[in-house]
């Protein structure tokens, strides 16, 4: 019902609320940090959180929120998305306003999203997903993916992250001949991390056995869905996590390791926290709460929806990557939301290698993350604030502005009822995607307010978004995985030199 941000059906309304005050109150509720929860309201004003106290009196022109009975949290920060992204032959089909209008309806206020170079040209990819970003409703940031490697590249990084608000870069092993880059460029690009004080992450799979399993499956005449899930096994997520660990240890980084999907990961990830190695591991909803039933469907439309790299494993995987992140060993959950439509998975309905990888999630995964994982008892409410939000902003170094209820942070806010019920369909999700990977889930714990820096854009089921209004959200360097690392280069060129010279 809108063009441009404007509203066009009144009955359906979903226009920029022009009577949103910049002043409000969020009164009665349950205020949960990652660190702290307590009964209190808050007061908000131009966009940020002023007061956070039990009883607070306001004038009457100040609009009061009733959250009695209600968790009020600091919005989602989904560190995962890819909006136009253009991959495989094809384009997502969520732009930055109908990816970030879903985002707002599931209560995530911020997403960071990855730009891709263009013709290798990290600064081409940046300005051309600059503009595309000029669109966004909600806040939002960016990582870099590096995908060749020449002067300019490195120069590029140095630009990006001293000038344009950029401190991670992605480095996929996976995706031969497109973007997949070799040991030998992600052994520069992590010198080049270490030195700019950005943070390496991988897309974790052995690429090459990848490309050998697809001709497997395709020899042995398996050319449907499931040949995706066959042609790489979690080894091969196992091999590549192991070795991207290895050579982050080898150069001194800290390595954040995107859409952890198996266990075989998990295990290697676990292995190197547990020896003082600086590695995050982000699970995503879909390796959370799915499993690969679905991918041998005889119906096509329903097994190509679920196809994605790494693959989402076998029941069991989910599991045990729910107990990792209960138990602080995986740090925050992402969505990797990479919306294709069916129309578009159908390039690959001959072919499985030619299925546009990626499934939905930015509208779910607060949803889902509370139902499984706060409603089964796993987790706190604080740890949901924790790995939903707060550890993401810690990690990308945005924290206490956002992440966190505190005076001076955005006020990015949520209002969560755990008693109203929630449920999950294509048919009325805000995506523009027109297949849901959670069709027909039903649970409990409802977001029913999303505030974006003190605007109420989502209530009573109704969205308040305004094309152009989202920031980009700069992100500095040297955040606190960083903290300490020269002492660790120092102690180790001293061991060098040791022997050497008696
Ligand atoms: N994951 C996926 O299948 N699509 C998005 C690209 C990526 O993150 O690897
Ligand atoms: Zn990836
Ligand atoms: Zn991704």
């Amino acid at each position: 019902s809108q063009e441009n941000g404007i509203c066009t059906a009144a009955e359906e309304c979903q226009c920029m609320d022009k009577t949103s005050s910049s002043k409000l109150l969020n009164k009665g509720g349950t205020v949960v940090n990652a660190d702290r929860q307590q009964q209190a309201d808050i007061y908000i004003e131009d966009g940020v959180v002023v007061e956070v106290q039990p009883n607070i009196k306001v004038a009457d022109e100040v609009r009061v929120l009733d959250a009695t009975g209600k968790y009020v949290m600091p919005g989602g920060i989904d560190p995962h998305t890819h909006l136009e992204f253009p991959f495989m032959g094809q384009e997502t089909i969520d732009d930055f306003f109908s990816g970030q209008a879903a985002a707002l309806a599931g209560g995530t206020t911020m997403h960071i999203d990855f730009v891709i170079p263009i013709n290798g040209s990290l600064a081409a990819g940046f300005e051309a997903y600059a503009k595309k970003a000029e669109k966004s409703c909600m806040d939002y940031g960016f990582h870099m993916a590096v995908t060749t490697w020449n002067e300019g590249v490195s120069r590029d990084m140095e630009i990006l992250v001293k000038e344009k608000g950029i401190n991670s870069f992605k480095f996929f092993m996976a995706y031969k001949g497109e973007l997949m880059v070799k040991d030998e460029l992600l052994l520069q690009g992590f010198k080049m991390c270490k030195a700019l004080g950005a943070l390496a992450q991988v897309h974790a799979e052995n690429g090459e056995a990848v490309a050998e399993g697809q001709s497997r499956m395709i020899e042995l005449g398996i050319t449907g869905p499931e040949g995706h899930t066959l042609s790489r096994p979690s080894m091969l997520e196992g091999e590549a996590t192991a070795r991207a660990i290895r050579l982050a240890q080898f150069v001194n980084t800290p390595l954040y390791v995107v859409h952890v999907m198996s266990i075989d990961a998990l295990d290697e990830i676990v292995r190197a926290r547990q020896s003082g190695q600086r590695v995050i591991g982000e699970p995503i909803v879909a390796s959370l709460v799915l499993d690969d039933s679905k991918i041998w469907d005889p119906d096509f439309t329903i097994a190509a929806k679920y196809v994605m790299s790494p693959p989402i494993r076998a029941s069991g995987h989910n599991k045990a990557l729910q107990a990792a992140l209960s138990t602080g060993l995986l740090q925050l959950v992402g969505t990797d939301h990479c919306p294709f439509n069916s129309t578009q998975k159908e390039a690959g309905i001959i072919d499985f290698r030619k299925i546009p990888n990626g499934v939905n999630g930015i509208e779910e995964r607060m949803h889902l993350i509370w139902d499984v994982m706060v409603n089964s008892g796993q987790i706190s409410v604080m740890d949901y604030v924790r790995i939903t939000s707060t550890a993401c902003a810690h990690i990308f170094n945005i924290y206490p502005r956002k992440g966190a209820i505190l005076p001076n942070s955005d006020a990015d806010i949520i209002i969560l009822n755990p008693n109203a019920t929630f449920q999950i369909s294509a048919k009325s999700h805000h995506s523009k995607i027109d297949t849901n990977v959670y069709e027909g889930w039903e649970g409990k714990g409802k977001v029913e307010v999303t505030i974006s820096r003190g605007k109420v854009v989502w209530e009573h089921d109704r969205l308040m978004i305004e094309r152009g209004s989202g920031r980009y959200i700069s992100m500095p360097p040297f955040g606190y995985l960083f903290d300490g690392m020269d002492k660790i280069d120092s102690a180790y060129l001293s061991s060098l030199k040791a022997p050497v010279y008696r």
